[in-house]
This record gives C-alpha cells, sequence and structure tokens, in this order.
C-alpha cells in the first residue's frame, strides 16, 4: 500500500504543466474500434490507470494497441471478439463506451453491466434508449448486458432525458457507422464531446453541432486511422487552479484553456482570487482573505460536478459561509466525512453541503472515497497544520499524472511512501495498485 503525505503551509508558487484530457481520451481509444483501415496515433494521452484500463480492452477484443508516455497507436481493422471481460469492465465505468463503437461495427456486444459507484447509482437506460431507437436489441443476464443489430444501424431522431455525457458519446460513435443520419437532442455539450466528434471526423465521419444541445451525425460506411491530439485536462487544470488559491500561492497552469473553466475562473474571481487568462494558460494568485461563494454544479457550461470536492477544499479556508449544492450525482460528498477528520465544519442537507469556512484546518489519517475526493483531500492537506496522509491512492492515479511530483515542483512538502517500508516513491511512477 502506498499513500501521500503532505505538511501543510507552503504557498505554491511557479508553473505547472497540464496533461491531456482522461475523460476526452477513453471515448477517443473506444472510438478508435470503428477504424476498420489504418492506424491511428493519440498524441497528448496522459499515462493514467484509466487509460491502461481501455488500451487493455481493446487489446482483449483483438485491436493492436499500445501505449507509450504521450501516444497511443492503435489498429483495430481485425477484431477477434465481441465481448468486454468483467475485470476490467468492473475498473472503470467508461468502458461501457465500447458498447456503441462495437454494435456499429460488429453489430454484437457483451459487456458486463457496469453497476454503481461511489459518487451514485450511474445507470446506462440513456445510452440503451439511443441504441434502441437505431434498431439495436438488448438482454440482460448474469450481470452481462448483450446488444445485437439484426440489419444495420438506423439512424434516428434520439431526445436525451438527461444530458447524459456518456450517452451523448456512446450513440453518437454508433451513429457515425449507422445508415443516415441521427439526431442527438439534449445533448451533452462538454468540450470532451467536441473532442470527440473532431476525432470522429479527422477519421472520416461527418459529425456536427458537437458542443450544442443538438447533434447531427450523417453515418458513412467506414472509417479509417489518423492522427490527433487530445484537449488538455480542464480538471487537472481546476485542481491545479485550487491549488495556487489554497495555499494563498502563485501558479501558472500552462495548457489550460480558460473557456473550459469559465465557472470556476468565475467562481474563483467571486472568491477574490486574481484570475489572468491568457493564450498558453491561465495565472492564478491569492493572498489574504477569500469570500464565501454558494456553488451549484451542472452539466456543461455549468460548475462541473468534477471539481465540487476541490472547490469544497478551498471554500473551508473562506472567511464565511458557503452552500456547494450536488445536483449531477446523488451521492458525491463522500470527502465531506473525510474533511471532518482534518476539522471541516460541513453540514449536508439533502444534495446541498453548508460549508463554515475560516476554522482552520488539522492534519489528519483520511482515505480517497474517490477520484475528485482523493485530490480534494490532498488539497486541504496542503493548507492544514501538520501532516496529513491520504490512503487509497488508486483512485488518484485513475486521474492524476504525477500529482506529487508536480506538487513538490511547486514547493509543496508532499511525497508519496510505500506504507510497508516507508519508502519514498514520490520520484518513481505510481505503481496503479
Ligand atoms: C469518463 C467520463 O467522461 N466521465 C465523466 C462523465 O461521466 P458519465 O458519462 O458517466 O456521466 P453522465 O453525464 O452520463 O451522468 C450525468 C447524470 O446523468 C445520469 N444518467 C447518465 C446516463 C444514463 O443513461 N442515465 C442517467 O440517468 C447519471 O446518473 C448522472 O446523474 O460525465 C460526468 C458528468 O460531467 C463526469 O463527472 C465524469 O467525470
Ligand atoms: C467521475 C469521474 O470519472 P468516471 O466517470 O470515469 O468515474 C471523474 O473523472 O471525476
Amino acid at each position: 500500500m502506498e499513500k501521500i503525505i503532505v505538511r501543510g503551509g507552503k504557498k505554491l508558487k511557479g508553473r505547472v504543466k497540464i496533461h491531456g484530457a482522461k475523460n476526452a481520451v477513453l471515448p477517443i481509444i473506444a472510438a478508435s474500434i470503428l477504424a476498420s483501415r489504418g492506424e491511428i496515433v493519440i498524441h497528448d494521452t496522459p499515462l493514467l490507470e484509466d487509460v491502461k484500463t481501455i488500451t487493455q480492452l481493446l487489446q482483449n477484443l483483438g485491436a493492436e494497441a499500445q501505449l507509450d508516455e504521450g501516444s497511443v497507436r492503435i489498429r483495430a481493422e481485425k477484431l477477434t471478439t465481441t465481448q468486454a471481460p468483467y475485470d476490467l469492465v468492473r475498473k472503470m465505468r467508461a468502458s461501457f463506451l465500447v458498447m456503441g463503437p462495437l454494435l456499429a461495427r460488429k453489430k454484437h456486444a457483451r459487456i458486463p453491466l457496469p453497476g454503481g459507484c461511489a459518487i451514485g447509482s450511474r445507470p446506462i437506460d440513456q445510452h440503451l434508449k439511443g441504441f434502441e431507437a437505431m434498431g439495436a436489441e438488448f438482454e440482460i443476464g448474469q450481470g452481462y448486458i448483450e446488444g445485437r443489430v439484426p440489419d444495420r444501424l438506423r439512424g434516428t431522431r434520439i431526445y436525451l432525458d438527461v444530458a447524459s455525457v456518456g450517452a451523448t458519446e456512446n450513440i453518437m460513435m454508433a451513429a457515425a457507422l449507422a445508415e443516415g443520419r441521427t439526431i442527438i437532442e439534449n445533448a451533452a455539450r462538454e468540450p470532451e464531446i467536441v473532442d470527440l466528434a473532431n476525432f470522429l471526423n479527422a477519421m472520416g465521419a461527418r459529425v456536427r453541432g458537437a458542443g450544442t444541445g443538438t447533434i447531427r451525425i450523417d453515418g458513412v460506411d467506414f472509417l479509417r486511422g489518423t492522427e490527433y491530439t487530445v484537449i488538455p485536462d480542464r480538471i487537472e487544470a481546476g485542481t491545479y487552479m485550487v491549488a495556487a488559491a489554497i495555499t494563498r500561492g502563485e501558479v501558472f497552469v500552462e495548457g489550460a484553456i480558460p473557456d473550459h473553466i469559465n465557472p470556476l475562473i468565475a467562481k474563483l474571481r467571486e472568491m477574490g482570487v486574481h484570475v489572468l487568462e491568457g493564450e498558453n494558460g491561465v495565472h492564478v494568485r491569492a493572498e489574504g482573505k477569500l469570500q464565501p461563494v454558494d456553488v451549484k454544479t451542472l452539466p456543461y457550461p455549468g460548475f462541473p460536478t468534477d471539481m465540487q470536492s476541490q472547490m469544497m477544499a478551498l471554500l473551508l479556508t473562506a472567511d464565511g459561509n458557503s452552500v456547494v449544492t450536488e445536483t449531477v450525482f446523488e451521492n458525491r460528498f463522500m470527502h465531506v466525512e473525510e474533511m471532518k477528520r482534518m476539522g471541516a465544519k460541513i453540514k449536508i442537507n439533502g444534495r446541498s453541503a453548508v460549508i463554515e469556512g475560516g476554522h482552520p484546518l488539522s492534519g489528519a489519517e483520511v482515505k480517497a472515497t474517490d477520484l475528485r475526493a482523493g485530490a480534494a483531500l490532498v488539497l486541504a492537506g496542503l493548507a492544514a497544520e501538520g501532516t496529513t496522509e491520504v490512503t487509497e491512492l488508486h483512485h488518484i492515479d485513475r486521474g492524476y499524472v504525477q500529482l506529487v511530483e508536480k506538487l513538490q515542483a511547486l514547493g509543496a512538502d508532499i511525497k508519496r511512501v510505500k506504507v510497508d517500508a516507508e519508502k519514498d516513491v514520490s520520484s518513481v511512477q505510481p505503481s496503479y495498485a
């Protein structure tokens, strides 16, 4: 087992470079299955546990897939099976994103049901509603969902009851090889949807309107290999912006695209944090007292749920009470109990949490309950008096490349150790337990 040990109180200073976006590269790798000709090369691929999992999943399906530092190469001309193994799908819900591509390309897929997870029940009804409208038929049994397409997927009009990111992506990928036009209404508008559409188009697809609530896809007969660079990770960027603010430091977050993080920038400014938007990133500086603010998570372009816990950590250091309302996932306050162990004063009332800012935080032993909760605890540790030890690091490794090293470079007193031997492993790659 490994843990991160943070000694709080250091102001972060310097420059941090953002990696490619996890939530963009995962659907893009899944979409590679659609290419029946040629090689795909995806640049700025972050070497994360989730990326390793989806790459392994493609290999399992018979594709050639090679993941190196910064890029992944895929050839999916020959797929040998349409069944996804439970061991890989249970590690990561995004594995379900191979359903759309498999149905479109191979007319069959058998995938373990992704199940619930720490942050909520996360159903897949909107994915299935879309595929069924396009002519797929499903059977559920023994923990698996099996989809069949009797002929070829047909384009149709699909209204999503919730603007689900995953459902929009899965349907968009399936529609790329369907017969005729598919229109997705109430589509999710996240930047990662736009990135996937751009990638599909680079493979020869005809997708228009991504980034708006209505996406039109005209199906084509085949897709081919291409070379593509994914967008920078807006949540990783946001996490370092909060790290700068929570330590009252000054950090340039290189690669952050201000347009992708508007709600975060707006809320930081309301608190009194100085944010300068540049062409090549954002500059964040904070000092002294920060104002409390209310935050409500919403689908894009609203405040991202993936930044909720990190923002809550920052609000603990504000001068007064803030209310954080989580509207996207029904159970995304698991970090609250851990933060309370650090002296945080937070009261949960249904989907809202009242955060009493201004009470000093003290270091404690805490555990990451999910990916962003883990990051938030590290942030809280940067601001706390004394030493914070964060365990369950496999959650953090799903979404942050070299979190410890990047914070060290900014001046944080932080290290990663193996618990049994108390051996410092900060300078080596995480082991992705
Ligand atoms: C790999 C990836 O990109 N993950 C992101 C993606 O997850 P993911 O794609 O799973 O999130 P969704 O947008 O689908 O989920 C949003 C809401 O819709 C509900 N829902 C979803 C699908 C469905 O068929 N039925 C349904 O009711 C979910 O339970 C949730 O309450 O978007 C989330 C919302 O921005 C982010 O937190 C995740 O980091
Ligand atoms: C919730 C997240 O990811 P996933 O949808 O893969 O669980 C996240 O990135 O914060």
